[in-house]
């Protein structure tokens, strides 16, 4: 292992009910509540929420619209409300893109100059409003990690930042406010999920038996959780499983003590929905499939590990890139089972923009640890999932 330092500030509330701590969080301040297209109004996350902010009379300001894939022009309109009302905490409702998009909000809050120049890092980071959360869906694990995505629709980027200013303070994680998310957004949030654990697992450390039994755990649960999921939407039980399993997937647990893992599938993906946005549960199921198939042709080994490991195939009489081809397989297989999409064509993607997205994979330099992809290899990676 390497050495490390694990600090999470987050203070999680997991469970029905837990809504009744906001009033605990929150005292008489001014909230920015921010969310996305309405669901929170039909499933009655808004109503219990508002009314926890009554009890402390809290000042309630609004940041409603909020898109799949958070745009920095929402951004804009949220710093510019924090700064004229002078906003003490924001409030996150909804899933990833309401989350990412009030952490970029936080920084540009408190920041004289265009908030874009934080994001691309043209500038540090040294100030954030605190940040509060209630998760409406399974996915990210963004409700416990510093890390957001933002797209710039005008430039066509979507980039990943960080900065451990933005943890949220608190987050409430009640599964039943999970209940009304479609067949669809369940699948792309298992698929996420289970990405982020996948790229943990694809380190380079040595002496890791505990992390890797443990993401193999972890991605264990999740194929034998999701098909009942996604035969009854409305499980507490399942629903519960599968929100403390994304939490996990991505709060830097599975980064303890390792390199930090290989995220070259989901610089692709960023670089895809950049162009296309698509949704990126779904980018990830056609990219990751197509990337393990890539990088076991020159290093089998924790490919192999997976399929062994995580989907019980056997080896014998086989050679390490035959047990591993299967492995991709399997992940590929389990996927589609769930209804997740397996090609490009599947969202009428086709290779006219090939030359644009591998442009916008290589936006940051260094693009994958367990393999270092090249350019050539990222337009193998594509053109395997055409
Ligand atoms: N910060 C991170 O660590 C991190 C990690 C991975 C991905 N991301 C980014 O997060 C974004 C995706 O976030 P996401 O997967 O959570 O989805 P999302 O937040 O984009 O939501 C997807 C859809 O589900 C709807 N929805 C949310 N909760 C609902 C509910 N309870 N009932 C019904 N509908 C509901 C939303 O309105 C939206 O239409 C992408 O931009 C992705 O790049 C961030």
């Amino acid at each position: 292992m390497n050495i490390f330092t694990q600090h999470n500030p987050t203070k999680l509330y997991f469970g029905k009910g837990q809504i009744s701590q906001l009033s605990t969080e929150v005292r008489q301040m001014k909230v920015l509540l921010v969310y996305g297209g309405g669901s929170i109004k039909q499933n009655g996350v808004y109503e219990d929420v508002i009314n926890e902010l009554k009890k402390v009379e809290a000042t309630i300001f609004k940041l409603p619209g909020v898109e799949p894939n958070p745009r920095l022009t929402t951004v804009y309109r949220g710093v510019e409300i924090c700064k004229s009302e002078g906003i003490d905490i924001l409030l996150a409702v909804g899933g990833g893109s309401v989350i990412d998009c009030t952490k970029a909000i936080a920084i540009g809050a408190k920041y004289d100059g265009d908030v874009w120049e934080l994001i691309t890092r043209k500038a540090p980071i040294e100030s954030a409003l605190p940040i509060g959360t209630v998760l409406t869906l399974a996915a990210t694990g963004s409700e416990m990690n510093p890390i957001s995505v933002i797209s710039n629709w005008e430039t066509k980027d979507k980039l990943g930042w960080g900065s451990p200013l933005v943890f949220p303070r608190f987050s409430i994680l009640d599964p039943t406010y999970t209940f009304s998310v479609s067949h669809k957004q369940t699948v792309y949030g298992i698929v996420d999920s289970m990405s982020h654990a996948l790229e943990s697992y694809f380190h380079r450390t040595k002496n890791t038996p505990l992390i890797d039994a443990f993401i193999e755990s972890l991605l264990r649960t999740a194929i034998q959780t999701a098909p009942k999921l996604l035969e009854d939407l409305t499980s507490y039980d399942h629903r519960e499983t599968m929100m403390y399993l994304s939490t996990i997937a991505f709060n830097e647990t599975l980064l303890n003590g390792t390199d930090g893992g290989d995220w070259g599938s989901h610089r692709i993906e960023h670089a895809l929905s950049a162009v296309y946005d698509i949704p990126h549960g779904g980018g990830l199921a056609i990219l990751f499939p197509n990337w393990l198939e890539h990088v076991l042709e020159e290093d089998p080994s924790r490919v192999k590990m997976l399929a062994m490991n995580v989907f019980g195939i056997s080896d014998e009489g086989k050679s390490d890139i035959e047990v591993a081809k299967e492995g991709a397989k399997a992940l590929r297989a389990f996927w589609n089972s769930l209804g997740a999409p397996s090609r490009l064509s599947d969202y009428d993607i086709d290779d006219r923009d090939i030359e644009l997205i591998i442009d916008k994979t290589f936006i940051k330099p260094g693009v994958g640890l367990y393999k270092e992809l090249d350019r050539e290899s990222v337009r193998d990676i594509l053109i395997r999932s055409m």
